[in-house]
């Protein structure tokens, strides 16, 4: 996708995703927070890949560096050691300016709170971050998300004017709008009713499945992580596990085994 920003590109121009190869990859990723007797050390020399045009969601204790990870692998957050690509792109060592419009052009972020801007409509929130990129969407893509997600006679409408579940799929389209390489959702049916939930994880598989799209999903919720290809399992900042084509049911007996085992007491909130 063409980026005009104003003023020069600042360093390499985003490389086109190769076709096939890890979306994301991580190397030896260490996050610590903090310094001294006070330091928490996050993520633990983590490595890991993201499998492309695949649902992969992260699960673990609270406080085992899912939301860290995610933000590693996003660039929404500095490493304190390690190396992590988007694509084949190295953004460990990126600078600020170029990160930002990796990020941009690059990859579509859906969280728990589902950050609209409440005086705009849908459509409007929808194709803004386009907009500040001052980014044409593609009318074809946009039209097939709207669709699909079923948000065709919504788009005149407020956040205030939705339900919860409408409101993250506006995000969702959002996220989906400029037809990233990634989309990293964080949590995104916390806020939601069971079936509205069941909606927004209906349309992220869509996104795989029909769109090609590439999904990271951080959850709690085992019948979320269902929806999944690969759950992989984070205790302690590492990666401890993983399941392919999980079932709600293989993940609650993981998650059990998981607190039995005590990986860390009193982090289980399972
Ligand atoms: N900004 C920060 N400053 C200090 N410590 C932090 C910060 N962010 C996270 N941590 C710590 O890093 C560890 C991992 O946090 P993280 O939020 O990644 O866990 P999580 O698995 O996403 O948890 P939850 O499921 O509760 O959201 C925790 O011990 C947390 O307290």
């Amino acid at each position: 996708m063409s980026t005009p920003a104003a003023g020069p590109a600042p360093g390499p121009a985003p490389a086109p995703a190769p076709a096939d190869g890890p979306a994301a990859r991580a190397r030896a990723l260490t996050k610590a927070y903090g310094s001294g007797e006070t330091a928490v050390l996050a993520l633990d020399s983590v490595d890991v890949a993201i499998a492309r045009g695949r649902f992969t969601a992260v699960m673990g204790p609270s406080g085992s560096g899912k939301s860290t990870l995610m933000h590693c692998l996003a660039g929404l957050d500095t490493v304190s050691a390690g190396q992590v690509w988007i694509g084949d792109t190295e953004i460990t060592g990126l600078k600020d300016r170029e990160l930002t419009r990796l990020r941009r052009d690059r990859i579509g972020f859906m969280f728990q709170s589902f950050n609209l801007i409440p005086t705009l409509n849908a459509l409007e929130n929808i194709t803004l971050p386009m907009d500040i990129a001052g980014q044409k969407p593609d009318p074809e893509w946009l039209d097939r998300i709207i669709d699909t997600l079923g948000l065709r006679e919504r788009l005149k409408h407020r956040p205030a004017q939705l339900s919860g579940g409408q409101q993250q799929r506006v995000a969702c389209a959002r996220a989906l709008a400029s037809r990233p390489e990634l989309i990293f959702a964080d949590e995104p049916t916390g806020n939601l009713d069971s079936r509205a939930g069941l909606e927004v994880l209906g349309f992220l598989r869509e996104a795989v499945d029909s769109l090609g799209q590439t999904v990271v999903m951080v959850t709690h919720d085992p019948n979320a992580a269902a929806h999944s290809d690969l759950v992989l399992y984070l205790a302690d900042g590492r990666i401890v596990d993983e399941m392919a084509e999980p079932t709600a049911e293989a993940v609650l007996e993981r998650m059990r085994r998981f607190s039995g085992s005590g990986a860390r007491s009193g982090a289980s909130e399972e």
